[in-house]
């Protein structure tokens, strides 16, 4: 659908950090949302996508309030989610959803199908119904109350006692009755509505039953008695409960068939237009949300590295990290027409992530100084060396194990020498940059581990290793944060190309 352009949700530099409970030897927080900005427009989808460990789920939570932010802001209707109090968060958490992605887990097997579905209804003490009147009136009765302004409006009562009963509510306008005294100086309403609470609700989780493609004959029925995709369904339906305008969909397909998978997404199609949702679709890959998602954003180590319009990304990522999870994409859907991308090594610790740009350590389009013209592989292996010196500064291990772990060499009985010799032996050298790399070794050999590190940063360090990239306004409406973007460097997906064929 299309979206129009106002945020439902704006995120400006938003941080979730998790601490440790522990006062002793406390380690450094997980920093698993670390500086995100991100406008959820009215009416859209946004796909939000990275590997396990990203942060998604971090984010969707901070958003909806069930996660506490440590900094920055996340803007609704011009206040921010982050400061509220009590009541205001209560409020919040009517105006939002959540779907989880194991409905066996989020489902509670005591309790039937339609005691989960009003499980919501219940909790916000629903209905209370908002009256609006003609002209300025006061209204009493149980069960109701005057609307605000911009709020929505259950029942109309017109100045002869005529009420109108808003569609989407499971009472008719018969089951209301509303006497006008006009005596006063301001007209008083009495409302009565003939129709219990426990009657509305049930029939409200009848209707939201009907919507999600089950029936009334389920309402009795448990949790267990039903298939995967059946439980998404009533998972959807108790997020869908309070009619919320913005609904977390954390993974709602990645445990269910493939076949049952399309169902599911085209009922959540289907929810979006009837009822002018706006969601934020987590997935951790993107063939998923490719067909569901207007934009997609995708994320690493706590980082929203790209966003933008869903084909548009696809067609031409910017950011190497986005070129990578296309290029994992099996079978002819994905537009990366190259080989498959590997990310070496696993993703940083969100609790120490690096200090440049959060992809440096695995990035396949890494900038490279032009002081040297070396062959990537043979970058990876200084890069390798510099890691193996910085570890072992810090943890005072020897050099020869140290290097033992990160590449798996047999170096028993070898000196940090050898070892070193050993990680650079297929690498050609110009006698300038071996020259640097004996230096450093010296300078290991002789207790200083940390000067190696600085040394070996200084002739062969990347602008990755020690900038952290600003969003880049990548115009249509797309950013990505990569220093490779600024106009002086060759492009993501032509580098990855060419490094590729440089190392069959
Ligand atoms: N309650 C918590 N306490 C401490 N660390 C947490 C907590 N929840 C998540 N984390 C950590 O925060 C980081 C981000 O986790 P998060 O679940 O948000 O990522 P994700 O991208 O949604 O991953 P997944 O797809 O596996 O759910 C991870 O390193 C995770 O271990």
């Amino acid at each position: 659908m299309t979206a129009r352009e106002d945020p439902v949700v704006s995120v400006q530099s938003l941080k979730t950090y998790y601490h440790d409970d522990s006062i002793v030897g406390a380690k450094p927080p997980v920093r698993a949302v670390d500086g995100i900005d991100l406008d959820i427009r009215e009416g859209e989808t946004v796909g939000l996508v990275g590997e396990s460990g990203s942060g998604k789920t971090t984010l969707g939570r901070t958003i909806i309030g069930l996660a506490d932010a440590t900094d920055g802001v996340v803007e609704a209707d011009g206040q921010d989610v982050t400061e509220f109090d009590a009541e205001q968060a209560r409020d919040w958490q009517r105006r939002v959803g959540m779907v989880f992605q194991d409905p066996e887990e989020s489902l509670n097997d005591r309790m039937t199908i339609g005691e989960i579905v009003q499980e919501p209804l219940k909790a916000h003490d629903w209905p209370v119904l908002t009256v609006a009147v003609e002209g300025d009136a006061t209204v009493r009765g149980s069960g109701v109350r005057p609307a605000e302004p911009d709020e929505t409006v259950d029942l109309t009562v017109g100045l002869d006692g005529d009420v109108t009963v808003r569609d989407e509510l499971p009472l008719s306008a018969d089951a209301v009755t509303a006497a006008v005294d006009r005596s006063g100086d301001a007209p008083t309403v009495d409302v009565t509505v003939e129709k219990s609470r426990a009657e509305i609700r049930r029939d409200r989780a009848f209707d939201l039953l009907d919507r999600v493609g089950l029936s009334e004959e389920h309402f009795y029925r448990y949790p267990h008695q039903f298939s995967g995709g059946q439980r998404q369904r009533i998972g959807i339906a108790r997020a869908l409960a309070l009619e919320p305008e913005f609904v977390v969909l954390d993974e709602p397909v990645s445990a269910l068939d493939v076949s049952v998978q399309a169902r599911i997404i085209n009922l959540l199609e289907d929810l979006q237009d009837e009822m002018g949702l706006t969601y934020l679709f987590i997935a951790h890959d993107l063939s998923v949300v490719r067909h569901i998602a207007d934009r997609v954003a995708v994320m690493y180590l706590g980082n929203v590295v790209e966003l933008g319009p869903t084909e548009s990304v696809y067609a031409d990522p910017h950011h190497p990290y986005t070129v990578s999870l296309l290029s994992a994409i099996p079978g002819s859907g994905s537009p990366w027409t190259g080989e498959r991308i590997t990310l070496r090594g696993s993703p940083p610790n969100p609790r120490d992530p690096p200090a440049g740009c959060p992809f440096a350590t695995r990035c396949p389009a890494k900038i490279r100084p032009d002081d040297y013209d070396l062959p990537e592989r043979t970058w990876r292996a200084l890069d390798e060396l510099r890691v193996v010196f910085r570890t072992r500064a810090r943890a005072e291990a020897s050099a020869a194990e140290t290097i033992k772990r990160l590449i798996g060499l047999d170096v028993a009985g070898q000196d940090l020498r050898e070892t070193v010799s050993d990680l650079l032996a297929d690498h050609d050298l110009p006698p300038a940059a071996q020259s640097t790399v004996d230096a450093a070794v010296e300078l290991a050999a002789g207790g200083d581990d940390d000067a190696a590190a600085e040394q070996l940063r200084e002739a062969f360090g990347s602008r990755c290793d020690r900038e952290h990239p600003e969003p880049y306004d990548g115009g249509e409406d797309r950013t990505s944060q990569c220093l490779r973007q600024e106009a002086e460097y060759d492009g993501v997906a032509e580098t990855i190309r060419a490094r590729q064929e440089d190392e069959p």
